[in-house]
């Protein structure tokens, strides 16, 4: 490119960085025009009216039939349409009955991919309108099944690509993204996509569903949401051999390499949307997410989805179980099955609110708390080998081998699976705790659901029905002697849209620990008598608005309260800002 810029500039090259005079001082400039000096190539930028048929495959704006005569008239449609006009709702209703009648997870994926793609309002009418049916199409666990398949079922690209080959290049990258006001992007680099491991470039899935939620959950408008992968290579032997692989054919890159492309990443979007884009990193391996969150916390507003939303989920899970099984948070003993991102992410959460509330040190609170890892029980005397994010949770103990050991030795009130592998809580295991606990709480956070610790009819089954059960990929409702039993859908889908709106709305400029504790409370205190008769830990997702705009607000008023927020004056009534600032998928009149 250098080359090329420097024969159309006559040799000089543009790429010079010395300081130079730029036309209009380039504050708050998104073109690059006012940034640029005089000499340098600019873009003309135009936007037009969209009409007759580019109007209909403009996503945005396209109604399909529900286009009225005027606008037919208006908008150079006639013709274009068939001659019937229908409502929003007949559309719905006619979507409905087509996903309805698919049979295979994947196809009702696809159909909604293709409907986000053609008409972006009718997409986020059925999502939210029918958010319990739909949740598990576009996301957990059919989501997971899509990124495995993303290469063979790719039609359009969704979101933006940025690979080693754009290396020097990110910011112009970000340029050719169609919309220039950005509030979230969700990033993943592909590298531990749900509890499936390493699938590279395919798990644009992930961002891109990651995103629908926020706006079908948390009313961020879609767009400003931006979904991106980073595609470094893959390690993923059957995907570098997959002739229908969309990613870089070339093993991961590492150390300095992927840091550096990381680095451009996170300067060009701070650079191009400014310091309130919130950047959300999403299944990224927990080798690179810590260090990632740590390196962009004091300079970014950064948010790890499976550090930091999975804990605020879970602990507020925990904090609602407390009815049901009793005591306080300090009262328990907790073991996790798995010590990476989301074990120790909610072992550290619950330890601090532990602390908080009894005032004893959060060293002293952690030991109430121990982690099992692909080694056994994490103990003291393992302490020199362990991975940085592991040591605080090396408590002094004997070695311990494998879970069961582990159980037998801790008799812990609550059992937590978090190792992203299927089957673990074995009948032995969930036995044993049952016979240590009169009602043991269980949660199998792992997803999708092939990768759940164990599903819901085995947890009720094995303890006889004691258990309070909830699990990251939503299991039906188990009717076991007689009784139905709800399980919960501990997942961090509760937590990420409405924190994300929260920071969005106060204009936010750094993630604080007291916000995820802000948006737990506020969602454990949605979960009403009805709900834990049923068994339930969480409310319905049916109620998930209104639950997102009590999150945003209890965030966002810590974010006035911890002076890092910019939107000023604070609005007197949170709640009810933040339910006037969601998106609403109705459509549009036209003029
Ligand atoms: N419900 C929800 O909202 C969320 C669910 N998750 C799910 O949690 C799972 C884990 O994610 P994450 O924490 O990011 O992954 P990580 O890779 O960071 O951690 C996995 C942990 O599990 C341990 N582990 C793996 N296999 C075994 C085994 N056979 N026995 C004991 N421990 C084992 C690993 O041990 P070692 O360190 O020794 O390798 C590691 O400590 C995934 O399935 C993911 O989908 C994640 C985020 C949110
Ligand atoms: C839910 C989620 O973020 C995960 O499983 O990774
Ligand atoms: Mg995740």
């Amino acid at each position: 490119m250098e080359s090329t810029m420097k024969e159309m500039r006559g040799g000089e090259s543009v790429l010079d960085l010395s300081p130079r005079a730029t036309v209009g001082g380039g504050v708050e400039d998104v073109y690059g025009e006012d940034c640029a000096t005089e000499d340098q190539l600019v873009t003309p930028w135009t936007y037009s009216v969209a009409s007759g048929y580019s109007l209909l495959r403009d996503p945005h704006h396209n109604k399909g039939l529900a286009f009225t005569e005027t606008e037919r008239d208006s908008h150079y449609l006639r013709g274009l349409l068939p001659p019937a006009v229908a409502t929003q709702q007949l559309q719905e209703k006619k979507l409905m009955d087509n996903i309805r009648k698919y049979q295979v997870p994947l196809q009702k994926y696809m159909t909604m991919m293709e409907l986000q793609e053609r008409n972006e309002r009718l997409f986020y009418k059925l999502l939210i309108d029918n958010v319990e049916e739909l949740l598990p199409v576009v996301y957990t666990p059919t989501v997971g099944e899509a990124c495995q398949k993303y290469g063979s079922i790719f039609r359009r690209p969704q979101g933006l690509y940025i690979s080693l080959k754009e290396k020097g290049k990110v910011l112009d990258v970000l340029k050719n993204w169609p919309e220039r006001s950005i509030q979230v992007i969700v990033v993943t680099d592909g590298e531990r996509i749900l509890g499936l491991g390493d699938l590279g470039c395919q798990g644009m899935g992930i961002p891109v569903g990651k995103l629908s939620l926020y706006t079908a959950l948390g009313g961020v408008r879609p767009s400003a949401c931006l979904p991106v992968t980073i595609d470094v290579g893959t390690n993923n032997e059957e995907s570098l051999k997959d002739e229908f692989y969309i990613g870089l054919r070339q093993r991961r890159a590492t150390g300095q390499e992927y840091a550096d492309l990381l680095h451009e990443f996170m300067s060009a979007v701070k650079q191009n949307y400014g310091e309130k884009v919130l950047i959300q990193f999403e299944d990224f391996a927990n080798h690179n997410a810590f260090t990632l969150l740590a390196k962009y916390g004091t300079t970014h507003l950064v948010f790890n989805d499976d550090i930091q939303g999975t804990a605020s989920v879970v602990l507020a899970g925990v904090v609602a179980a407390l009815k049901l099984i009793g005591g306080t948070l300090a009262d328990h003993r907790f073991l996790f099955l798995g010590a990476g991102e989301a074990g120790t992410g909610i072992a550290e959460l619950i330890a601090l609110e532990m602390s908080k509330q009894t005032k004893i040190p959060l060293e002293e609170t952690r030991k109430k708390i121990w982690l099992v890892d692909s080694k056994g029980l994490i103990v003291s005397s393992r302490k020199d080998s362990l991975q940085h994010f592991k040591k605080p949770w090396a408590h002094d103990h004997e070695p311990v081998k494998d879970l069961l050991g582990a159980i037998k030795a801790i008799k812990p009130t609550v059992l937590i699976g978090s190792s992203g592998v299927g089957r673990t809580f074995t009948k032995e295991i969930i036995e044993t705790v049952a016979s240590l606990n009169e009602k043991p709480l269980i949660m199998a956070l792992s997803n999708p659901t092939s990768q759940s610790e164990c599903t819901a009819e085995e947890a009720y089954t094995w303890s006889q029905g004691r258990a309070i059960f909830a699990s990251g990929s939503p299991f039906d409702p188990f009717e076991y002697k007689g009784k139905v039993f709800v399980p919960g859908q501990a997942n961090n889908a509760y937590i990420f849209p409405g924190f994300g709106l929260g920071l969005v709305i106060s204009g936010a400029i750094r993630v604080h620990d007291d916000m995820l504790l802000a948006a737990s409370e506020a969602l454990a205190n949605q979960v009403s008598e009805e709900n834990y008769d049923k068994g339930l830990i969480y409310p319905p997702f049916t109620n998930i608005r209104k639950i997102s705009a009590n999150i945003a607000a209890n965030v966002a008023a810590k974010a006035y309260e911890l002076g890092v927020a910019t939107r000023l004056p604070r609005p007197a009534n949170l709640v009810k800002y933040a339910e006037s600032c969601m998106y609403s998928p109705v459509y549009r009149s036209y003029r």
